[in-house]
């Protein structure tokens, strides 16, 4: 770059469900002074908006049919992601049960991922700074050209362990089940499935600590951007 400006920096960060992905780019881009993005809230809130809406989700015609409809708009800030659908809040309604259950039926219906992921680029483009993005397709498929790929992956049973701690209370088997069942969906879909990229550094978080995993990446990033 001129003027000794630093290039921005994109960071895809993949992987099946509770291996760590938000917690670690968002404190990743918080301590980059980079911008954050959530993709599988944006599959919740449009899950969300149909679920509201009353489309039959196992009608994949009905889905493609709607794709276009809901306004999702994504705000970037890591110290405070938020997500309005038609200019309503949805951080708290997409993290319900019926959205999590539904929402790898909505993700895979290739009118919705091409809608989405339009919207992804378009704020990797926008991101003057770089930008951390998680998801499950962002190094295969979103951002390709990614300068940093990272497969993040940790075992069903540390996960769940994860989650149930979470969630206070919930039965570590039946969480666990919910979210292999959830990866299997997302994995096993035509268009472009839960995947580690060929070029994707990976790290299992299994036995490491979230500081540990957020130091790992962050390691990684300068790295790269010393041209290592
Ligand atoms: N290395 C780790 N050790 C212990 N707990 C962790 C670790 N990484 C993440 N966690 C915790 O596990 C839970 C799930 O993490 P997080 O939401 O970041 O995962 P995720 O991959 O984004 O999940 P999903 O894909 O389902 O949204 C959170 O409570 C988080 O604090
Ligand atoms: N790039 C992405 C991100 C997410 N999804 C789908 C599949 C997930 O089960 C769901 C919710 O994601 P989470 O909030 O658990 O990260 O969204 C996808 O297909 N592609």
């Amino acid at each position: 770059m001129e003027n000794g400006a630093v290039k921005p920096v994109i960071v895809a960060i993949d992987g099946p469900s509770g291996t760590g992905k938000s917690s670690t780019s968002k404190a990743v881009a918080e301590q980059l002074g980079l911008s954050y993005l959530d993709t599988g809230a944006q599959y919740r809130a449009i899950t969300w908006w149909m679920v509201t809406n009353g489309i039959d989700l196992t009608d994949p015609t009905a889905i493609a049919a709607v794709a276009g409809k809901p306004e999702i708009v994504s705000g970037t800030d890591p110290v405070k992601p938020t997500i309005t659908v038609d200019g309503v809040d949805v951080a708290g309604p997409i993290r319900t049960e019926e959205v999590t259950s539904k929402v790898s039926a909505v993700s895979a219906v290739p009118e919705v991922r091409t809608r989405i992921s339009e919207l992804q680029r378009s704020l990797a483009r926008a991101a003057a700074d770089g930008i951390v993005v998680e998801g499950r397709d962002i190094g295969t498929t979103v951002l390709p050209d990614a300068d940093l790929k990272v497969f993040l992956t940790a075992s069903p049973e540390a996960r769940a362990a994860r989650r149930s701690g979470e969630l206070k209370g919930a039965d570590v088997n039946a969480t666990r089940e919910a979210l292999v069942k959830r990866d299997a969906a997302d994995s096993s879909r035509k268009t472009s499935p839960l995947a580690k990229a060929g070029d994707a550094v990976e790290v299992d978080t299994t036995e490491l600590t979230l500081a540990q995993v957020i130091e790992c990446v962050v390691t990684l990033v300068e790295e790269k951007r010393a041209g290592k």
